[in-house]
């Protein structure tokens, strides 16, 4: 362990407080700052000067809105949640998601700032504790969750909120905007990261089939049981369970739910002993719940029970400057991969403006198709036409769900049924559902 001691600035020497602080914060585990109230960085501990040291530049001294933003005026000022004003304001701890430059980049980085009072109860220093934030990157990434606009960054720091608890939490979002991502972010931030995590997709299963494939079932429990199965509760032991389209789930069947929630108890199909259960509950869905209650197509109770913590995921034409990201990304991504492709910056004007009904989803369809026209390695707007087309369709479709609409193209379309859904920009899934609610599955 390094035992270089803290610099401070030799301009602020007469504060003894402040002096005992820093010595003890060079101890911490945690990249932590001392500030004073003017935004001056007043010392750093080595967990800092390791993560977010640039080299030989000096930080201390320096303003931290210059060090963490390249600002030349305060957060607040440059239209940003500026923690050390509130926690002046509220005389106490205020906590933030904020995009950091680091030599890494730019990066999430989770902010917690205290104030530290004299005698008089006057502030004389702050102390900054920061933490990477892993779930989400804020540059052009292979994999994992992407993004940086303030509707994103939301959501993301809504989900590191209540992932260390055990409380329900429901993901309310459009096709494709990224829910099952969410989940399993929560699951990764949770005490539970360890254990398994499992999703139950709700769309599509028939009240007998969606009981044995949750509850699981004993021997000859009925004609095929051939042997006893476990069920997805029972392998999410200690892990967390992804109900996935929870407003797909029959009403016969909310009631289970509700006692599996409620009792942390089930029965097998086929057998009288009461099993204990042990998983964190996370619920998704695209279905608006509130009104399906009011319509009885949704329990109350069962509402009550999952909606503890609900987080909304913006839809992508709510953060559209986050697709030049998304894209960036995209494009690193599967079989993209293997050809280095880049997109003309008209091109990514005229992504940008997409209503994107299929969300990231149909962006990264859209893509897809544009890469097989760049032949030479750059996807341009002229390959974009396809879009226009496909993203029409989509919006009508997916928005509206247009009975005849989807049905007329459903009985018109050549291809698959995983190529219709790719034209539309939907998840297989989600064209199912709505085929089979149109009676056409
Ligand atoms: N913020 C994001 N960053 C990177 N990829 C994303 C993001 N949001 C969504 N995606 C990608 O978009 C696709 C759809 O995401 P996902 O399946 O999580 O959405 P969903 O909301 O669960 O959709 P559905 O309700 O149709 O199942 C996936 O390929 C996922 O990797």
């Amino acid at each position: 362990m390094p035992t270089t001691p803290i610099p401070f600035m030799p301009a602020l020497p007469s504060r003894p407080a402040v002096q005992t602080l820093i010595s003890f914060l060079e101890h911490e585990a945690h990249p932590m700052i001392v500030l004073d109230p003017d935004y001056n960085i007043l010392a750093a501990n080595i967990a800092y000067q390791r993560q977010f040291g640039h080299g030989d530049q000096a930080i201390v001294g320096h303003k931290c809105y210059r060090v963490s933003h390249h600002y030349d005026l305060p957060c607040d000022q440059a239209g940003e949640h500026c923690p050390m004003k509130r926690a002046q304001e509220l005389r106490g701890p205020d906590r933030i998601l904020h995009i950091h430059h680091t030599p890494r980049g730019p990066e999430h980085v989770a902010v917690e700032l205290r104030p530290i009072f004299d005698a008089a109860g006057a502030i004389t220093a702050y102390v900054e504790r920061l933490e990477v934030v892993r779930s989400a990157s804020a540059k052009p990434s292979g994999e994992g969750l992407v993004g940086r606009s303030a509707a994103f960054n939301q959501a993301l720091a809504a989900m590191r909120r209540v992932a260390p608890s055990m409380l329900p939490v429901l993901l309310l979002g459009e096709s494709g905007t990224g829910k099952e991502l969410f989940a399993r972010a929560v699951h990764e931030n949770s005490e539970r990261e360890a254990g398994p995590f499992v999703v139950v997709d709700c769309s599509g299963l028939t009240e007998t089939l969606f009981e044995s494939e949750l509850f699981g079932h004993e021997k000859g429990a009925f004609t095929g049981a051939i042997a006893r199965k476990a069920g997805l509760v029972e392998t999410a032991q200690g892990g967390t369970l992804f109900l996935d389209e929870i407003g797909d789930v029959p009403l016969a069947m909310q009631v289970k739910l509700l006692r599996l929630i409620e009792s942390g108890t089930y029965r097998r199909v086929g057998s009288v002993e009461t099993q204990y259960a042990n998983f964190r509950l996370v619920a998704a869905t695209h279905k608006p719940l509130e009104s399906m209650v009011e319509k009885g197509e949704f329990r109350q109770d069962l509402y009550y029970r999952i909606n503890a913590f609900p987080i909304v995921l913006p839809p992508l034409r709510e953060r559209s400057d986050d697709i030049p990201l998304l894209v960036n990304s995209i494009l690193q991504r599967n079989s993209y991969a293997k050809r280095k492709l880049s997109v003309a910056d008209s091109a990514m004007a005229m992504l940008q403006r997409g209503s994107w009904h299929g969300n990231v989803r149909e962006l990264r369809n859209v893509l897809e198709r544009a890469s097989l026209f760049a032949d030479d390695g750059v996807i341009r707007v002229e390959h974009l036409p396809a879009l226009g087309v496909a993203r029409t369709a989509s919006s009508r479709i997916s928005v509206q769900a247009a009975g005849t609409t989807l049905a007329e193209l459903h009985a018109s379309f050549q291809g698959t049924r995983k190529e219709l859904a790719a034209t539309l920009g939907l998840s297989e899934r989600t064209l199912y559902r709505k085929l089979k609610e149109l009676g056409l599955d």
